[in-house]
Parts: C-alpha cells; structure tokens; sequence
C-alpha cells in the first residue's frame, strides 16, 4: 500500500450518487485496490444530518483503504488539500425537466466552488464536474479558477459511454467487456452523438458485426441520449449507481491510463483547431480520449463522415448556448 493517502472530494455527498459513490471510493474502484484515501465529503446545511450519517455508516464499514474522513458543509474545509474534486453537488433534474432549466441553480454553485477548489487544493487537483449541466458547470468551474490547468477540469460523460457499450452488448449478445472503442460527442445532454463509427466488438467493426444501419443511426443513437431520461422515468429518481461506477472509471483512466488499444469518452476543454475536430476552442466538449502518465489526448486522424459532422456540430451548438446563457446568467448575479 503507497503511504500517502489520495485526498478524495465528494460534493453533494449526502445525495443518492454520492450515497453510490463513497462506497465504490473506499473499496478501491477508483484509486486502486492499493492506495489509501482520506475522504472529503461537502453538502449544504440542510443535508448536514444526513451527511454527518453517509460518514457514520462509512466508518461502521471499516473499509482498510479509509484513512479518515472530514464531513463538512464548509467549502473552505472541504476543498483543503484535495488530489481529486469529484463535483456532484447541485440541483438535480426531475421528471420532465430538460438540463437546462437547474442551470441557473448550478452555475452559482459552480462559480463559488471554482474558488474554494482554486485556493485551498492541492496543485495537480484533478476534476471531474458530474452535476447537470455537467458541461458547462465544468466550463464555469474552469473559467473561475484559472490557476487550476484547464487539462485538470473535466466533466463526466463515461456514463454515456459506458451506456453506448452496453446497448451494443445487449444487441450482439456479446460480453461488455468485448465492446470497445465507441465515442461520445459533445454535450451531456440529449444532444450528444453516440458514434459507433470506430467501434469494435470481439474483434470486429460494429457495424459490420450488428449489420443493421438504421438500427445504430436511428434507435441505438435515441437510447443512449435518452437513457438518463429513460432511468428517471423508471425509478422516478435519476441514475445514481451507474453514475457512481462511471466517476470511478473516469478518474481510474485518467490517473492510471487507458487500456493499450482502447479509448474513453471525457468532457475536455476543445484546444480548437484540427486536433480537436474543428470543435471551437474553450467548449467543454466530450471527445475520445487515451489518458497516460495522468494526462489526456484527443485521439488523433479519426475519419469523420458528413453524417458525424452534422451531428458534432449540432451538439457543439448547443453548448455555445448553454456557455451564453451561463455567461448572461452571471453577468446579472
Ligand atoms: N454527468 C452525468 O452523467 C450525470 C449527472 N447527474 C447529475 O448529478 C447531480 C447529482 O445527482 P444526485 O446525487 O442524484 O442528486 P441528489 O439531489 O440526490 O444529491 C445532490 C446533493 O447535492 C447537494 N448540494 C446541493 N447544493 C450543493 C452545494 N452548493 N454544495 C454541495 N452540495 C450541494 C444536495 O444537498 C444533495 O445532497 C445532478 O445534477 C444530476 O443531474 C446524474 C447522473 C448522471
Ligand atoms: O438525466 C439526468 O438528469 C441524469 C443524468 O445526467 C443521466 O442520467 O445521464
């Protein structure tokens, strides 16, 4: 075991992913089954019972790997020496909401806690923004705390890849663990572009192994984006253990490295230009990523079709919506 414990920050903690979430933390799906971890853990002053409970039960678990455990609704405290900040805290959407409609709740939140992170973690702290809209919480959280490396603020939408993965396993019969290379374009949002264009399952092009176009552009494509919806509609609350399993995916690619071969989906800053897909420079925008030595790159020289493009650029129009619509909502706090 490495002695020095990685200071790990769950933002709303007390809610149902961080509920999800701690637990996959403490036994090792993040870090490692070898490295010990001191966990942070925020949530507002209503929810301090409860968070003051979710640090009760942690400790009764007695995981080995838990080096200790501070459980504030003080940012200031929260934020103090973190390696990682795993930001889940916010307004979550409700039956029939669109993301859009919690971002005024959530970009004051994001902009406060850009601050609290930008001071008191650690240098090197990695990021990953889950609350809705994640992209541009990300985007503003970033724009905040301009000390933290822009590389080091990303958002999640692993889910959403890790969703696409799942879809093409169900429809081939073949394990999940044979589905690799699919991407998610863009926004986490119903926009976004599940593209199985450089996917392979056992082996073979998806395409060719599923055989059936107009499923994979049409009814694959509405799933994945709709998925979140689909949950919410089902349990009338929204994904909670699978978004927790896809933050510890996430952060496990990005510190330890993507798997020889294989890519992942992040939410990144586009650096703009060919390397980026022609996305615009400054968009929180998902991109296939391999991640070494703790860093991500774009994959390279990928073929993108006119279809592709079209539906790239559809989802990049909406972030630059959602960053004007932040942008304006700030501007009149
Ligand atoms: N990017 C993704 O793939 C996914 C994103 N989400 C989003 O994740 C967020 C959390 O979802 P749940 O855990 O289900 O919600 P939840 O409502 O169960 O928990 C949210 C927690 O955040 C706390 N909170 C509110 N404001 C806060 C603040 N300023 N600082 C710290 N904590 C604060 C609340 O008190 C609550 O305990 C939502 O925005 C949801 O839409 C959910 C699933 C997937
Ligand atoms: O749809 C939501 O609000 C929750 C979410 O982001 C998801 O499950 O993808």
């Amino acid at each position: 075991m490495s002695p020095t414990p990685v200071h790990v920050l769950i933002t709303g903690a007390a809610g149902q992913i961080g509920y999800a979430l701690a637990p996959q933390v403490c036994r090792g799906a993040m870090l490692g089954a070898d490295v010990p971890i001191v966990l942070h853990l925020l949530d507002i002053p209503p929810a301090e019972a409860s968070l003051k409970g979710v640090a009760m039960e942690l400790t009764d678990a007695a995981y080995p790997l838990l080096k200790g455990i501070v459980a504030t609704v003080d940012v200031d405290e929260a934020c103090k020496g973190v390696d990682i900040a795993v930001m889940v805290g916010g307004f979550p959407r409700g039956p029939g909401m669109e993301r859009k409609e919690v971002m005024s709740k959530n970009v004051a939140i994001y902009k406060g806690q850009a601050s609290a992170l930008e001071t008191h973690a650690n240098a090197g702290c990695k990021v990953v923004v889950v609350a809705n809209p994640a992209n541009t919480n990300a985007l503003i959280l970033s724009n905040y705390a301009p000390k933290i490396p822009k590389e080091n603020v990303t958002c999640l939408t692993r889910l959403d890849h890790n969703r696409a993965l799942g879809q093409v396993s169900e429809k081939t019969g073949a394990p999940v663990s044979e589905v690799k290379n699919v991407i998610i374009w863009g926004n986490h949002s119903s926009t976004q572009y599940p593209d199985v264009n450089h996917g392979e399952v056992s082996g073979m092009p998806i395409r060719s192994a599923i055989g059936d176009d107009a499923y994979l552009d049409g009814e694959f494509v509405k799933t994945v984006q709709q998925r979140g919806a689909a949950i919410i509609a089902a349990r009338k609350l929204s994904s909670a253990l699978s978004a927790a399993s896809s933050v510890c995916d996430h952060v496990r690619d990005w510190v330890n490295g993507t798997a020889p071969g294989t890519w992942t989906s992040m939410g990144v800053v586009s650096p703009g230009g060919d390397d980026a897909y022609g996305i615009e420079e400054g968009l929180m925008y998902s991109f296939p990523v391999t991640c070494a030595n703790g860093r991500w790159s774009i994959v390279p020289g990928l073929k993108i079709d006119d279809r592709s493009r079209g539906l790239m650029d559809a989802t990049a129009a909406e972030l630059k919506e959602e960053k004007a619509m932040a942008e304006e909502l700030i501007a009149a706090m």
